[in-house]
């Protein structure tokens, strides 16, 4: 059953082609891998899927319902949630309530459920010992956990991680992909654009390749990496 269906989406800014033409599906329970050079539209794809963007043409459909008119909130209430590429939550409230503000304003769960969720989210992403420290003065790998920690308490049907083993140790990369394992056993549909494959392959089991806004290739895993397409022009291979 499909949760996601991106229907020959395109958005410019002026004269630049940031997304052009883009067509695919995800299936309920799927995991999916963006890749692409800087700047090949992989934020921006993200953000017309959570709405941050609307459509120059063509449509998106979530969970069975067009949601391409539809503003960021209503599609976060309705089960889109996200991490960004750059961690900013709020410094001056505790891990724990940084949850409890995502909670309540992300999902319509009630004020007792959202704090009961957001212990086990807590939990979950291995925070539990850091509920009551600042977000401030956490550590990167502690942020990005807090990051993928705020989007589940909105009760996602569909996570979108970007880019959220950057900048990380190997250590930490391997402690965050065994986190977003976790939530992706429990049927949460995911799509990751990330620069670290191996995290990336770890997970998901179809890649999307992404080059000047237009989609290169979409397909498992080895067959996307080896493909001359991506060799040429994602690895700058000259094939
Ligand atoms: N609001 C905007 N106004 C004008 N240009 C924009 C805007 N947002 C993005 N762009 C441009 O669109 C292109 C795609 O940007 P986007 O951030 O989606 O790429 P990306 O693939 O996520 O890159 P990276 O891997 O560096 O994060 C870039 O050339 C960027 O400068």
């Amino acid at each position: 059953m499909t949760i996601l269906a991106l229907k020959n989406v395109s958005k410019s800014y002026g004269a630049l082609k940031v997304t052009q033409d883009v067509s695919f599906t995800l299936e309920k329970g799927e995991a999916l891998g963006v890749i692409g050079p800087n700047g090949a539209g992989k934020s921006t794809l993200f953000n017309l899927i959570t709405g941050n963007v609307l459509v120059d043409a063509g449509q998106i459909e979530f969970d069975g319902r067009d949601v391409t008119r539809e503003n960021p909130m209503a599609r976060c209430l309705a089960g889109v949630g996200r991490t960004f590429q750059i961690p900013q939550p709020f410094d001056k409230l505790t891990v724990f309530e940084n949850l409890v503000v995502a909670g309540a304003f992300g999902s319509s769960a009630s004020e007792s459920d959202v704090t009961g969720r957001c212990a086990d989210i807590l939990e979950q992403t291995g925070l539990g010992p850091r509920a009551n420290d600042l977000a401030g003065g956490l550590s990167l790998l502690q942020r990005k956990r807090l990051e993928l920690a705020r989007a589940l308490a909105t009760q996602p049907k569909l996570l979108l991680l970007d880019e959220i083993a950057g900048g990380l140790t190997e250590g930490e990369c391997v402690q965050l992909v065994d986190t977003v394992k976790s939530v992706h056993a429990t049927g949460v549909s995911i799509v990751w654009i990330e620069h670290v494959l191996h995290a990336l392959t770890s997970v998901v089991t179809r890649l999307l390749v992404l080059d000047f806004g237009k989609v290169i290739g979409i397909g498992e895993p080895d067959e996307i990496m080896n493909s001359k397409a991506v060799r040429e022009i994602y690895l700058g291979i000259d094939v």
